[in-house]
């Protein structure tokens, strides 16, 4: 191994790393073009612009009535009326017609009585300039109407057009060059319908993201065809897209330490590196290099951390050179559900779900990996950690940055504790018939789900723990953990619980004695899961000692986690539910039929929103969705246990 394999520049801090890329870029012109102005919106004025008419153009009526010359109107009283002769000193308007001449003033219809076909009768005189929009009250031809750098709204186009600007000056949109970089990488425009990438390929979805991140923020993006791990033709790459007049270049993938990331190599033999490595987290690898005075970036070809770069350090340079103040997300005070822990020296995103339970606002950290996209789709907000913080939470309240409105957060049922596959189909049945109530979430196992419920940090809890003494489910554990807390337990769903083993059960296991084996390899789950305490009981059922199962002591957090590592070949057989193992086409033993109930905070049971979830529990589609999933049985789904 080389012993000078790509180590980052001297670290920044984010806020370092974006003055650096501000200074340097920020006053790159983009040049300027004319477009329609009803094609306007969202580009910026390149500069300022004067009204051609005045709006309104002439003095119009603001009214339907009669137009009058106040002078005319004087003296009239409702003890008194005033006769007006129409045509002569009483004309019918409409609103927005121009005022006959000599008139200033108009009374409006409700306001005037008809006498005959000459004569109208007035109670109460106008004054002049009533109910009138005097020529240029809005707009004055030859003034300013907007200043340059005015961003147009749809507000915008509206007077543009009312002040005779059909077209306007704007700034060229920024124009970003997207080369995705790496050897694995497939185009998803390349693969057969039914095609799936091989081992070791991945569908190249980064500069998708990175363009739609660039037209939202203004620009438009010229996508690169994936370029193979070679420094010679990434580097040709970037110089064509410079060439080619690009404001910036975003080179994705390969911008870390491994042997085949290229990206500094690149921009270094081809232009100057002025940051490399950012102390943040996700996104630490970002490059930020000048060629020839072009900005390109190095992006990390993790996912969340090529967003995070992006919103970091690329959008920020793109609102400068538009000229405008960056935007920032909305936030609000949330309570973390647990301490999340950070480490030092880097400011780190987290990634939470945000819910409104009772007075609190509670979140609740989604997985950290970078490499998950589903972190961020999943989010509700992030929680910015400081560099100089070892972590946030419990018990005070911290900031979290917004995104997603709050009225969806605080109509968000949240569900904390063991996940099954059904509580996905509840959140889609939900949506399908309150569309504006969402659920969401965690897993953090059912023991993890009733302190949850007794912490008040969700609304409900699902849970399927066994009590070994007496064969029940769940009754048990709620009067043991949860004796002051008043809850319900409403009963979900029968699940078939049992062995995952690859396709045809290479290693003939039929049941849990199979175990201990000496060339079997298990796959446990974490300690507190329901499935681990109905292993534990089995194997105490069968007298039968754990120590002597092979990976008894690697857990895994879910399901489908288990059910991975059997079809990666990492473990021959775990315990799991029926949905995983048909989800990845592995076989499945059925061990014993459990429980899964959903446990209730008594204060949150009768809200309209969890109201609206047990219509949807004990609706005959849900049941008939469970069932379709196989390995559900939803003949008691719905019943109250508590
Ligand atoms: N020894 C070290 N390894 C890593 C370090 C480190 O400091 N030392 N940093 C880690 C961090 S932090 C990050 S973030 C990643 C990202 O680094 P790279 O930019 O070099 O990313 P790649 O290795 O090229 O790819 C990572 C991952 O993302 C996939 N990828 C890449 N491009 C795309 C794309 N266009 N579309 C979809 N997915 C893409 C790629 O296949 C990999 O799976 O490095 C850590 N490693
Ligand atoms: O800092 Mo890397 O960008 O997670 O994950």
């Amino acid at each position: 191994m080389s012993p000078k394999r790509n180590i980052y520049l001297q670290m920044k801090s984010l806020a370092e790393a974006r003055r650096i890329v501000l200074d340097a870029f920020g006053d790159n012109p983009l040049g300027t073009e004319t477009v329609a102005t009803a094609d306007a919106v969202g580009r910026v004025l390149a500069a300022p612009v004067t009204a051609r008419f005045s709006s309104p153009g002439y003095h119009a009526a603001a009214m339907d009535g009669i137009a009058v010359n106040a002078k005319h109107t004087f003296g009239a009283h409702p003890d008194r009326p005033k006769q007006l002769a129409v045509g002569r000193e009483a004309f019918p308007v409409n609103t927005g017609h121009l005022l006959p001449p000599g008139t200033d003033a108009v009374i409006m219809i409700e306001h005037v009585q008809t006498v005959d076909a000459e004569h109208i009768q007035i109670e109460a005189p106008a004054y002049p300039w009533q109910h009138v929009r005097k020529m240029g009250e809005d707009i004055v031809a030859t003034e300013m109407l907007f200043a340059r750098l005015q961003p147009i709204t749809p507000y915008c186009v509206g007077a543009l057009l009312a002040a005779g600007l059909f077209e306007v000056p704007v700034l060229a949109r920024p124009r970003v060059a997207v080369i995705p970089t790496g050897a694995e990488l497939v185009d998803w425009q390349r693969l057969g319908p039914t095609e799936a990438p091989a081992p070791g390929c991945i569908i190249e979805s980064n500069s998708y993201l990175l363009g739609a991140l660039v037209q939202a923020a203004g620009g438009t993006f010229q996508r690169h065809d994936p370029v193979g791990d070679d420094v010679q033709r990434i580097g040709d790459a970037v110089a064509v897209a410079v060439a080619e007049g690009a404001h910036m270049v975003l080179l994705v993938g390969g911008s870390s330490a491994g042997s085949e990331d290229f990206a500094r190599a690149t921009l270094e033999a081809r232009g100057e590196i002025l940051v490399h490595g950012v102390t943040m987290m996700p996104g630490k690898p970002t490059i930020a290099a000048s060629l020839a005075g072009t900005p390109v970036f190095g992006m990390p070809g993790y996912p969340v951390s090529t967003i995070m770069a992006f919103e970091q350090l690329v959008q920020p340079l793109m609102t400068r050179m538009l000229g405008q103040l960056p935007e920032q997300r909305p936030t609000m005070q949330v309570v973390p559900t647990r301490k999340m822990a950070s480490k030092l020296g880097v400011e780190e995103f987290v990634r939470v779900k945000i819910g409104q339970v009772g007075e609190r606002r509670v979140a609740t950290a989604l997985p950290r990996g970078a490499g998950q996209i589903t972190s961020i789709t999943e989010a509700d907000g992030i929680i910015r950690i400081p560099a100089n913080s070892e972590g946030v939470g419990p018990d005070g309240a911290v900031t979290a940055e917004l995104l997603k409105p709050a009225a969806a957060i605080s109509n968000t049922i949240v569900v904390v504790g063991s996940h099954d596959n059904t509580l996905d189909l509840l959140a889609d049945e939900l949506r399908a018939q309150s569309a504006h109530l969402s659920l969401s979430s965690s897993h953090v196992g059912s023991m993890g789900g009733l302190m949850a419920v007794k912490r008040g940090v969700c609304h409900m809890a699902g849970t399927h723990l066994l009590d070994e003494a007496t064969g029940s489910y769940n009754l048990s554990y709620i009067q043991r953990y949860l004796p002051d807390v008043p809850v319900r337990l409403v009963h979900l769903v029968m699940r078939d619980q049992g062995l995952i083993v690859p396709a045809g059960n290479p290693k003939g296991i039929k049941g849990i004695e199979d175990l201990a084996r000496e060339e079997v390899r298990f796959i446990n789950r974490q300690g507190g899961s329901g499935t681990r305490i109905l292993l534990d009981y089995r194997l105490k059922q069968l007298d039968m000692d754990p120590a002597t199962i092979a990976g008894y002591a690697t857990e895994e957090f879910t399901h489908m986690a288990v059910a991975a590592a059997v079809l990666s070949g990492a473990a021959d057989v775990g315990l799991g539910i029926h949905a995983a193992a048909r989800a990845l086409g592995l076989d499945f033993i059925p061990v014993v039929t459990e429980q899964y109930d959903l446990l209730v905070t008594q204060a949150h049971f009768d809200t309209p929103a969890v109201q609206s979830l047990l219509a949807v529990i004990n609706s005959s589609r849900f049941k008939q969705r469970v069932a379709s999933l196989g390995g559900y049985h939803t003949e008691r789904t719905g019943e109250l246990l508590l």
